[in-house]
């Protein structure tokens, strides 16, 4: 058998909302939507693979139009196969992918590319009939583990928003089964921040942890100030508190917060991780990494990356992707990452979960699905069946 991916389809689709944190709002955020079609047949149905970026990043139709769409297409199909040709071989089809291309000045192209892997690793665990968290455990010699953690990221700055209405969020999130929920800080002063904070804290009290979120807005003084503010509390984490690439002020400011800090949603290759761990003084006894691959050039790349991490001594469990899609989900669960960010009222059908996967007690369990699952997620699956058809 042959495998042959015979179109690469994508559409832009909104994921837009009023919500605002310290750096962007999202009123006109969207999102690159992928279908590889491959000429498989399972269950007397095509393959399909889908992919999206996550939100932060716009969607790149532009580039995958004009540049990684046609190599895919243009490609010897032979080229792109796994050694036995019963399958794709998401490295050839990577390489494919970036043939031509620069290293250095990992931006949007990092995007368009992880959108396009994401497909691809759908498809290829749905050709090879598996859940890709089991594929990629198999791969790696590793046991998957279906159960993983996941946090109610959430706490934005919201028009008209006030303490009632934060709290009654986070009470939500508790509701819902979370024991970790995060907030935006940095768009307010710091005062007013001190008392959203204390705001949460008193809402959720010992029922859960409370994670705060800069978006990298601070330089050192102001992120040392609210180092001094954040460590009086018992915080889960101090996230991205300077630009994602200032990794001296990280690593100055581990000076002034004892506490877990995390970073790394804005570094797109696995050089720029690298990078982080080497000059950011991030600890790998309790600070957390969030490189996402949707946004950093895909599963592919995310693989070399946890390579560099283990070769500085970190382990996968110390990596919580952000973005909240279900193909973390598949990488935690497949390859022993520490869990996933999720987003329970925003960002959908993007984000979230297979249709009746509950939290409880801040994990979920991964259902056997083929792929990375989104057939089981309907609100999703429909808007991608309707760029495949
Ligand atoms: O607000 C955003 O850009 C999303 C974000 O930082 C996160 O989920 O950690
Ligand atoms: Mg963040």
């Amino acid at each position: 058998m042959s495998v042959r991916i015979v179109d690469v389809r994508e559409v832009t689709k909104p994921i837009s909302s009023p919500i605002r944190n310290a750096y962007i709002d999202f009123t006109k955020m969207t999102s690159s939507l992928v279908a590889v079609v491959t000429d498989v047949v399972r269950d007397g149905k095509r393959v399909v693979g889908y992919g999206f970026n996550s939100n932060g990043r716009y969607g790149q139709g532009g580039l995958i139009r004009e540049r990684f769409a046609p190599r895919l297409k243009e490609a010897d199909p032979k080229l792109l196969l796994d050694a036995d040709g019963g399958n794709l071989d998401p490295d050839k089809v990577w390489s494919t992918l970036m043939s031509n291309e620069k290293p250095g000045g990992h931006g949007e192209r990092s995007v368009a590319v992880g959108t396009i892997d994401m497909a691809v690793w759908d498809a290829v665990a749905k050709i090879a009939g598996k859940p890709l968290f089991r594929l990629l455990a198999e791969r790696h010699g590793l046991t998957a583990n279906p159960r993983v953690f996941v946090y109610a990221a959430g706490g934005y700055y919201y028009p008209g928003k006030d303490l009632g209405a934060l709290r009654k969020e986070m009470r939500g999130y508790l509701d819902r089964g979370y024991n970790v929920v995060k907030m935006k800080i940095g768009g307010a002063p710091l005062a007013e921040d001190r008392e959203r904070i204390e705001a949460v804290l008193k809402e959720i009290g010992s029922a859960a942890q409370l994670a705060v979120d800069a978006n990298g807005r601070f330089d050192l003084e102001t992120a040392i100030a609210y180092a001094k503010m954040l460590r009086e509390y018992p915080l889960f984490w101090y996230e991205e508190a300077g630009d994602p690439l200032d990794y001296a002020l990280q690593a100055a400011l581990a000076e002034f917060y004892p506490g877990a800090m995390a970073t790394g949603e804005n570094l797109f290759s696995h050089q720029d991780a690298r990078n982080l761990i080497r000059y950011g003084g991030m600890r790998p006894d309790r600070d957390w990494l969030q490189f996402d691959c949707a946004l950093s050039y895909g599963l592919c790349e995310y693989q070399r990356t946890l390579e560099v991490l283990k070769t500085h001594g970190w382990s996968p469990s110390r990596c919580i992707p952000h973005g909240g899609h279900q193909m973390s989900l598949n990488i935690a669960a497949g390859l022993g990452l520490g869990g996933n960010e999720s987003y329970p009222d925003l960002f959908q059908p993007y984000g979230g979960f297979p249709d009746g996967v509950r939290v409880e007690g801040g994990h979920i369990v991964m259902p056997d699905l083929p792929g990375i699952g989104f057939e089981g997620k309907s609100d999703l699956y429909k808007e991608m069946k309707a760029l495949a058809d």
